[in-house]
This record gives structure tokens, C-alpha cells and sequence, in this order.
């Protein structure tokens, strides 16, 4: 019979297909394709040799295992080939399988071992007297790499065997064959690694196994952290062998050899079905991947008289599972809102089999991972959905992509609340700004609103919370100051008397201080220490919201002081981590630093740009750490803890409408909500010090004094007192030390009372 033209075109056009896969695969760990298309390229080119065969060739990929070794490691030749193993992908073919093995030995039913299939690489370890003398990838099947170095890093494998040699003992020549695989937590730790460092992400753990086995260097493939299971036998010499299967097992296991211990002796199709079920079932249990399950005849004269074909024995087979990896195509992509703000974006996909499940959307994760992978709308990607683990994108086969794809663009308003969506400078992750009022984020922001180091209301936990917002009672932190008696004892489980405690505790939370208020709305980046540095630094909350950017970030850049000096000063300062100015009395910090900056060695800079500099730092503690370019570009912030993130995320969240009407709703004094002007921090407050002279005032301290200003501040607070960083027609008291600056001024045109350092021990006395 003549082969069709278009056939043979064909089956060259497959060849050549396979080849590469083959390399990608074996030889660089970095398949192009998911294994599901691979497997329909390969047994498309067998159903045409079978239907011809004057188009089967000896160098057939179909009859070919695996790749030829690469010539970086050194080549061992196998004593017995390494062959690959037969599939069946469905019930059909292994009951096929099974019946062509009980003609062949025509015996009625089979015992076999079964065993899961490993998703790793095949290694073959060369035991001699014991010891581990040599081990080998499978290579081509005939020769592998050396990789005895690599191997003997591995953890599970014994570099000498247990026991001694002899007649109950080992042979003094013992081949074991067995797969290298890594488990899915050290698979995420290795690509969580690569991604951090721009190293190679690998799509799968089989190919992070071979990708961390085949390395030169033996002491990257320890740092991996591999794992093995030995399941055969090759080449034996000097002993007596056991004639089953799973007899050699046990006895490889008793010598220290890692088995699976998944293994088992079933007997008959049906009990091969029944453990490829139960397994399958477990299989997002395992801690390591498995593909399916090998069944091999048990009885090793049985596997004798059966024999091979030319790239697998007769005598086993692979029962595969269905497959965790599929191409598909994008046909959109969206972006979902977590509870937390974060855009994830999803991909639309055309619907697709992977694991067994139809899968029609996949995580791309955030827009870092998108660009890296370069995923556009229209291309054709590689879907993995292993496990529980929610469908995910792993890359795009640009090789496909078609004419005018788009790129995904990040949306400009959350889908939810329609608040401006910011990703800030060097985030992966983009995230809506709109936290106290955006539905998404609605739980997380009262949870968070309530919490103890927040406004500390007492008794609203998160169930509770969840409650409120799933009824509708509560879409936002201000409502929670609005509810009722009647409201709350509605709800499931709520008494009169927790409804009672509950009023009470939101009723005293009102009495808090600015910097809980700002911690409290879970502005992104915003945590305790920065809140407190807000607070004291602005003083009340309106000049904080109407904070622009120059005050957060003063960048202005600082007279006299470029890119050269910058770079002059930090490298001085990094030379010198442990000098610093004197203090001396009479001298503000601010006055030293200035001066001390002038007297150093540092290129190009000038008596005037040390004072502004010294002017804007205050502190040196305020300068180190901080980049050249930073310094230039004046992007320090006069606030502690505050940089062009923190500073972006604040204006952001200020300048979002919903939620500056929240923050309104809170300060309505028809509900009174909110009042930090009442006592600071009560919890601070010792009993019996409630009638101090200074409690419920407001202090201002400017200057330097004889004590650090966190003691005194921490002392005038235990009184009561709240301490603010600027004078402001609400202060009380403005304590100044020496060289007082321009808050003194401020306070005498205001009138307010100003005492110095005499005051002090008095004041702090109480
Ligand atoms: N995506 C691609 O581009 C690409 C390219 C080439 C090959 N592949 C994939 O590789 C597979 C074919 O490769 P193969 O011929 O190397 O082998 P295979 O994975 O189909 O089967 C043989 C191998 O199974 C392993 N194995 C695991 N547990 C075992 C056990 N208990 N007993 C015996 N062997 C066990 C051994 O390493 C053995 O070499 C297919 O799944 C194919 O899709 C994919
Ligand atoms: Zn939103």
C-alpha cells in the first residue's frame, strides 16, 4: 500500500516536532508544551506508522526513549537498558493491557505490583560491595549522565548500604533504579526563590527535579533538597535473587533504600482499577506529584517470558491520571478584589480539561507575573491546575500568538467601588485605595477598624463583624456608631446584655487618640509606628488629609546639594557608622548636626547645604540609611518611616471621595463618634491620676531639653496628656528647650503658655 503524500509530510512534520519537545524536555528541563500535547503529538505519529508501516524508522522518536545525554556531564553506559513503560489512558486500555499479559501466559489472573507513578527523572544507583559507587540519569536508555556527585547529596539516598554482604545480605554488585522527584513544597521553594532573583522558573516539579539534579556544581543540587523512591532492580552479580517483584523490594527497602510506601501486591484488572481509584483519590494529599500508576507483572519469570518491545517492557504499564496541564487560549482577562484591596487578575479562558475538572478561568496572580510572562488576550497558554490549588496561567507560547493580541492593561478604577487603583513604585501587587468604603475590602476594614491596638472595641470579634455586614447592618467603620439596641438584638445569638456591652465598648472606644485613628483606617503601609509619627508630626487630622505630597515627602531637593555631594556625604557616612555630633549644651541637635556635617571631609559640601540638610534630617539617625539619590531628589521624608510608597499610599487613600466621606461620617457630630481631643491614650492613664494637673491637655515640645523627647513625651502621657509635633489653636502648653525654632513663635501668637526646661522636673512630676 502507497503512503498518501500528505500523510508522509505528516509524519515528518510530527518527527521533527517530537525531536524538539524532546530536547526541551530531557535535555533542557524546559518543555515548551504541556505533557497532554506532547502525548497526542506522539501517539498521532504511532497511529500512522501502525496504519503504515513503511514509515516506521529505526530513529523513530516512537521508538527512541528519551534524549541523548548532554556533554557537559560525563557519559556512563547502562549494564541493562533504562527503558520507558507503556500507557494506558483510560480503563480500556489497561484492561486491554491485562488481557494480552493472561494470553501471553495464559494464566487467569496476574498479581502486580503497584506502585505510583513518580513525577521526577529516572536514576539508576550503582551499589559495589555496598557502597554507592556510581549513579546515572537514563539518558537515552542505553547511555545516561553521570551524576554520581549530585546524588550523593540527596538526602534519602544511603551512600552505603545496611547490613552486610553475603547470603541474606546484599550482592556485591547491586543496580537500583528509582525516580528523583521533589516535593511541592520544595518545588514552591525553589520557584518562589527564582522569582525573587530572576532566576529560571520551572513549570512543573518533575522539570525542577531534573533541573536540580542535572547541575554541575553538586552543591546547588543540595541546596534543593530532592527526595527518592527506588521501585527495580538492574544489573545484579554475586547473589541469589528473589523472584518476585515486590520481593526485591522489601529486601532493597530492608537495606536502607527508600521505597514508596504506596506500594502494594494487587491481584487481577479489577484490583488494579480499584488502587488506581483510591490513589487517584489521595493524589492531592501527597506531598509530592504523582502521574498515575505503574502496574508490573510480579513474578520475575513471568516478566522474563514477556519480554520487551522496543521501548518498553511488555510486562508493566503506566495507568496514567488525567492530566494537571492544558493548552488553552485567553479570551479575556479580569480583575478580582480581595479582602484585602489586592487586584488579582483572572483569565478568561476557552474551557478546557485539566486535572478532570473543566476549567474556564486561571489566577495570573498580579501584574508583575503578567508582564514577566508577557501574557496577552489571544494567546494560546499553558494552564496547570494541580491539586486543590486554584487553575493557574504558567506561561504563553508566544510561538502562537496571534496577530494583534493585546497586552493586559491594569485598570484605572477598582471594578468594585470605582476607587482609583494604585500599584506604588516597585509593587507587584496593584490595589484598590478605596479600603473604608470598597465592598471588597468591607469586613477586613471594620475587623481591622476594631481591633485592639486600632479603636479597641471590646466584643466585636470577627464573627460578629461578618454578621453586621452580611445583614446589611454595617457597610462601613462609621456605621458601627449607629446602631441600636433593637438592631443588635435581632441578630443570631446576641442577648440584651452583650447588645449592652457591646454600645458601651463602642462608646468608649470614641475616646482615643489621633494616632489609633490613623492606624485604625487600614491605610495601606500605615501601620502603628507610622501612625504615631502622622499624628505627632500633623497634629490633627485635617492637616494630614490635606497633606500633599511636598509635605509627606518634602521634594523639593535640597539647595547646594547634588547627586556628587549625596554620594559624598552617604559614602562618609557609611565609612563612619559610629560617629556622630557631640551634644553640647545650648546647641540644638539640629545646630550640632549642621555644624558636625560642615567639619567632615565630605567633597562639595558647603557650610550652607550642611545646615539645610541638618534643617530638613533634624537627626543623623534621620540620614544614614538613606540612598544618595533619595538625598538628592529630597524624597526623604521629614516624617519618620515615611518614603514614596507610604507617601503614595496615604495621598491615595486621602484623595479617594468615599472614602473621605466615611472619615466624615465618623466625625458627624450628630453620632459624636470620634473625639481625640478628649484624653490621650486612656488606657495609659493610671487610675487615680485622672484629676492631674495636665490630664486632657494638649502639649507641644520644641527644642532640645535634658531628657529625650520620647521619655518626656512617654512621662506627660502617663499624666494624661496628649502630646502633639505642631502648635495649633488647641494646644495648651508648648514646652521649649534650647534653640526653640518656629513653634515658639507660634505659640506666643496664639497665646498659649510656654514653659521651659525649669518647668520640667515639676511637670513630669506631676
Ligand atoms: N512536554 C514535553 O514537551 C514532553 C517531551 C517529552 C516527554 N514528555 C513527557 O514525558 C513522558 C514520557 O516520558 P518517558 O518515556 O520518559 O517516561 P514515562 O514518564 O512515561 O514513563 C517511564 C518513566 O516513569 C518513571 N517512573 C515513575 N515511577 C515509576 C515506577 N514506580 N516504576 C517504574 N517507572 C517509574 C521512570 O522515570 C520511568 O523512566 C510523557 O508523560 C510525556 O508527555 C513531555
Ligand atoms: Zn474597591
Amino acid at each position: 500500500m502507497s503512503v498518501p503524500a500528505s500523510e508522509r509530510e505528516r509524519a515528518e512534520v510530527l518527527r521533527r516536532s517530537i525531536e524538539y519537545h524532546n530536547d526541551r524536555y530531557y535535555r533542557q528541563d524546559d518543555p515548551e508544551i504541556p505533557d497532554a500535547e506532547y502525548d497526542r503529538l506522539l501517539r498521532e505519529l504511532q497511529d500512522l506508522e501502525a496504519r503504515y508501516p513503511e514509515l516506521r524508522r529505526a530513529d523513530s522518536p516512537t521508538q527512541r526513549v528519551g534524549a541523548e545525554p548532554v556533554s557537559s556531564f560525563d557519559e556512563v553506559e547502562h549494564r541493562l537498558p533504562m527503558l520507558s513503560l507503556a500507557n494506558a489512558f483510560d480503563e480500556q486500555e489497561l484492561r486491554d493491557f491485562d488481557r494480552r499479559v493472561r494470553e501471553a501466559l495464559g494464566i487467569e489472573r496476574v498479581r502486580y505490583s503497584a506502585e505510583p507513578k513518580l513525577d521526577g527523572l529516572a536514576v539508576s544507583l550503582l551499589y559495589q560491595d555496598g557502597i554507592l559507587t556510581q549513579a546515572a540519569t537514563r539518558g537515552d536508555g542505553h547511555r545516561g549522565e553521570d551524576v554520581t556527585a549530585q546524588v550523593r547529596t540527596i538526602r534519602d539516598v544511603p551512600l552505603r548500604l545496611r547490613g552486610s554482604e553475603g547470603a541474606d545480605g546484599w550482592p556485591s554488585l547491586l543496580e537500583v533504579r528509582g525516580e528523583v522527584f521533589l516535593t511541592y513544597a520544595r518545588f514552591e521553594a525553589i520557584n518562589e526563590h527564582a522569582r525573587r532573583s530572576g532566576g529560571k522558573v520551572f513549570a512543573n516539579p518533575r522539570n525542577a527535579a531534573a533541573g536540580s539534579l542535572r547541575q554541575l556544581d553538586p552543591s546547588i543540587t543540595a541546596a534543593r533538597g530532592l527526595s527518592m523512591f527506588c521501585y527495580g532492580l538492574g544489573a545484579v552479580e554475586g547473589a541469589s535473587w528473589s523472584d518476585s517483584h515486590s520481593g526485591s523490594l522489601v529486601r532493597i527497602a530492608h537495606w536502607g533504600l527508600p521505597v514508596s510506601p504506596e506500594q502494594r501486591v494487587v491481584e487481577g484488572v479489577e484490583d488494579c482499577i480499584g488502587y488506581h481509584t483510591a490513589i487517584g483519590a489521595r493524589r492531592n494529599q501527597l506531598d509530592y506529584a504523582i502521574d498515575g500508576v505503574v502496574f508490573k507483572v510480579d513474578r520475575r519469570p513471568d516478566q522474563e517470558r514477556l519480554g520487551f518491545v522496543a521501548r518498553a517492557p511488555r510486562w508493566a504499564i503506566a495507568y496514567k491520571f488525567p492530566a494537571q496541564e492544558e493548552l488553552t487560549t485567553v479570551e479575556a482577562v479580569e480583575f478580582q478584589v480581595g479582602r484585602t484591596g489586592a487586584l488579582t487578575p483572572v483569565a478568561r479562558l476557552a474551557p478546557v480539561q485539566v486535572g478532570g475538572v473543566t476549567v474556564s478561568n486561571a489566577t495570573l496572580h498580579n501584574m508583575d507575573e503578567i508582564e514577566r510572562k508577557d501574557v496577552r488576550i489571544g494567546d494560546t497558554v499553558y494552564v496547570r491546575r494541580a491539586g486543590d490549588v486554584i487553575p493557574e496561567v504558567i506561561r504563553a507560547l508566544p510561538e502562537r500568538r496571534p496577530f494583534g493580541a493585546e497586552p493586559v492593561q491594569l485598570p484605572a478604577h477598582c471594578p468594585v467601588c470605582h476607587s482609583d487603583v494604585l500599584r506604588a513604585e516597585g509593587e507587584a501587587v496593584a490595589r484598590c485605595t478605596g479600603g473604608l468604603f470598597c465592598p471588597a475590602q468591607r469586613k477586613e476594614a471594620i475587623k481591622h477598624f476594631a481591633s485592639r491596638r486600632a479603636m479597641d472595641i471590646e466584643g466585636l470579634g470577627d464573627k460578629l463583624v461578618s454578621q453586621l455586614v452580611d445583614t446589611g447592618l454595617v457597610e462601613d467603620p462609621a456605621d458601627l456608631y449607629r446602631l441600636s439596641l433593637e438592631q443588635l438584638t435581632q441578630l443570631d445569638r446576641m442577648g440584651e446584655k452583650s447588645a449592652q456591652n457591646l454600645l458601651a465598648a463602642l462608646d468608649t472606644s470614641r475616646r482615643t487618640t489621633l494616632a489609633r485613628f490613623i492606624y485604625a483606617l487600614g491605610i495601606r503601609e500605615v501601620g502603628e509606628a507610622t501612625a504615631r509619627a502622622l499624628a505627632e508630626h500633623f497634629g490633627d487630622l485635617d492637616a494630614l488629609m490635606g497633606a500633599g505630597a511636598a509635605e509627606l515627602l518634602a521634594p523639593a531637593g535640597i539647595k547646594g546639594v547634588g547627586i556628587k555631594t549625596a554620594e559624598a556625604l552617604v559614602s562618609y557616612l557609611e565609612g563612619h557608622p559610629d560617629e556622630s555630633p557631640e551634644p553640647s549644651p545650648g546647641v540644638s541637635v539640629q545646630e550640632a548636626l549642621a555644624e558636625w556635617l560642615a567639619t567632615r571631609p565630605i567633597r562639595g559640601l558647603k557650610p550652607d547645604a550642611a545646615r539645610a540638610i541638618a534643617e530638613r534630617f533634624e537627626r543623623i539617625e534621620r540620614l544614614r540609611g538613606i540612598s544618595a539619590a533619595a538625598l538628592a531628589a529630597g524624597q526623604a521624608s521629614p516624617i519618620e518611616g515615611i518614603g514614596p510608597v507610604v507617601a503614595a499610599h496615604i495621598r491615595a487613600f486621602f484623595s479617594q471621595p468615599h472614602n473621605r466621606e466615611v472619615i466624615a461620617k465618623l466625625r458627624d457630630p450628630e453620632i459624636g463618634a470620634i473625639d481625640w481631643e478628649a484624653p490621650s491614650d486612656t488606657a495609659m492613664v493610671e487610675p487615680g491620676r485622672a484629676s492631674a494637673p495636665l490630664n486632657g491637655k494638649t502639649v507641644v515640645i520644641t527644642g532640645s531639653l535634658s531628657l529625650p523627647r520620647d521619655e518626656i513625651k512617654r512621662r506627660l502621657e502617663a499624666q494624661g496628656a496628649k502630646v502633639t509635633g505642631s502648635v495649633s489653636k488647641n494646644t495648651d502648653l508648648l514646652i521649649a528647650g534650647a534653640d526653640p525654632g518656629g513653634k515658639l513663635s507660634r505659640a506666643q501668637d496664639l497665646g498659649i503658655e510656654v514653659v521651659g526646661e525649669e518647668a520640667l522636673d515639676d511637670l513630669l512630676a506631676g
